[in-house]
């Protein structure tokens, strides 16, 4: 991190202290077994095994499908399936319904249904129940929380981590805080524009880092200057030109809706060149890339570069909760300004135990990112489109002709849902396909087949990831 921010974190917590509005975790143990978190207890596998189809096989209503296909819409009133003499399923009658298969999660390794992170919630449930239920600041932070932190600070290579209810939240409370740094330094009730924190944001970044963004600059605290979807260039442009001294480049590492990675290693220069604040938002990339599931900055050999590391348990961890991994002076902002983070409650300790499970059982299973690169080279076989990761974005234009695909694939069998706006700018509708450990060669084989049927593989503008639709 730039000396700068260094100085200017330290600032801004030692104007929280003299307003007496720093703010302390305090945990309570409410294990008196250490031996849990240190790994003894949980047991990995080394292949595919039928648990793990789970996460991918799902059964809908019959009626359910015929809203689907109708695209009638829904308040989500589940219809139990019944059985001959109507009993309820689970007793003696069949399962009846449609059998779909996902290709539309995010559970990338397929770890919900592992039976060590079960195993885990269980216990932590059979223990304590749900836990103390109140904010982390009040009664809501227990060791189960201090431990799952320690775990995803030592991936993330980062001096600590703070955990907030969910990946959206983590974003918001991070950019609040940031924020936060303009007003406690302003020299009047309100930061005058060179006071401000410029905040540089990739214009495809997630709803959450957009909100964050928003309200930063309803406080007066941030202006945003948003540049061109991974455009280096225009960045470089925007930061050369802005007089405002406290700089943040604020990335999705892995973007949700495109499938392409943030260009980490421009990224990594133009830090060395600009000092600004590098944030990433790893929320699709932790646990699936890099070697040790590090994330995206451990893919591209950059990980020092990045100075936030914010994440989601509730992709590839399988679980629930977001996080922010960083230094522990920045860990002590975001706890005493980061709102989403203060006035909301705690994970439940089952969470927080199966999300350490899932920590640990995703850097050790690294079979599981091998399976995932699999699929994405089968994929491409198949296909011919050049995708680079497990988030497959196939564009078929108007919201009319996204319907008519996503209907398509599923009376075909599968579940892939069609984007659209707001979610994407109009007329880029498209199909998003997730692929995950959890899917063999066979089911992309199957969809693939399925697509042929209603996209023209070879129509494919490489550029834009851009396919014709048959339909
Ligand atoms: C890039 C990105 N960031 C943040 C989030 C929010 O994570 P969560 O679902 O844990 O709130 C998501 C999830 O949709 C996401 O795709």
């Amino acid at each position: 991190m730039s000396a700068n921010w260094d100085e200017w974190v330290e600032a801004a917590l030692s104007k929280l202290e003299s307003l007496k509005l720093l703010r302390s975790l305090r945990p309570i143990n409410v294990s008196n077994n250490s031996s849990n978190f240190d790994g003894h207890a949980y047991h990995v596998f080394d292949s595919l095994r039928q648990w793990d189809r789970t996460s991918v096989e799902v059964t809908i209503s019959d009626s359910t499908f015929r809203n689907w296909l109708n695209d009638i819409p829904s308040c989500g009133a589940i219809e139990v399936p019944k059985g001959e003499e109507g009993n309820v399923v689970g007793k003696s009658c069949s399962r009846s319904g449609k059998k779909l298969l996902l290709f539309s999660g995010n559970d990338y390794l397929g770890l919900s249904a592992h039976p060590t992170i079960r195993m885990a919630a269980a216990k932590a449930a059979q223990e304590h129940g749900m836990g103390p239920r109140g904010s982390a600041l009040i009664c809501g932070y227990t060791d189960y929380h201090g431990h799952l932190e320690a775990s995803l600070a030592e991936l993330k290579k980062k001096e600590d981590c703070l955990l907030c209810p969910t990946g959206f939240a983590a974003n918001m409370a991070f950019i609040v805080a940031v924020g936060s740094i303009a007003s406690l330094s302003a020299s009047g009730r309100i930061p005058a524009r060179a006071e401000k924190v410029a905040v540089f944001s990739d214009a495809l970044n997630h709803a959450s880092i957009i909100d964050g963004l928003r309200l930063g600059e309803r406080l007066h605290c941030i202006e945003t200057f948003v540049y061109r979807h991974c455009d280096m260039s225009h960045l470089d442009a925007l930061l050369s030109d802005c007089t405002i001294s406290k700089k943040v480049v604020v990335t999705d590492s892995l973007f949700s809706m495109d499938g392409d990675f943030a260009p980490m290693t421009e990224l990594a220069k133009l830090r060395k060149k600009h000092s600004f604040l590098l944030v990433i938002d790893d929320a699709h990339g932790t646990f699936t890339c890099g070697e040790g599931g590090g994330g995206v900055a451990q893919e591209f050999d950059c990980e020092s570069d990045v100075d936030i590391c914010i994440g989601t348990l509730s992709k590839a961890a399988g679980c629930t909760g977001g996080f922010i991994a960083c230094s522990k002076r920045w860990k002590q902002l975001v706890m005493s300004r980061g709102r989403s983070f203060i006035f909301s409650t705690a994970m439940p300790i089952p969470m927080a135990a199966a999300a350490h499970a899932a920590t640990f059982v995703a850097e050790k299973e690294g079979w599981r990112r091998k399976a995932i690169q699999e699929r994405v080279q089968d994929f491409r076989d198949l296909t011919g489109i050049p995708i680079t990761s497990h988030i497959v974005s196939i564009i078929v234009g108007s919201e009319e002709k996204s319907l008519l695909a996503s209907r398509h694939m599923l009376k075909s069998g599968f579940h892939v849902t069609a984007i659209r706006p707001p979610t994407v700018p109009p007329n880029s509708c498209r199909l998003r396909i997730t692929l995950s450990a959890a899917h063999t060669r066979k089911d992309v084989k199957k969809l693939a087949d399925a697509l042929s049927r209603c996209i023209n593989f070879q129509d494919i503008d490489v550029e834009n990831t851009e396919l014709l639709a048959k339909l």
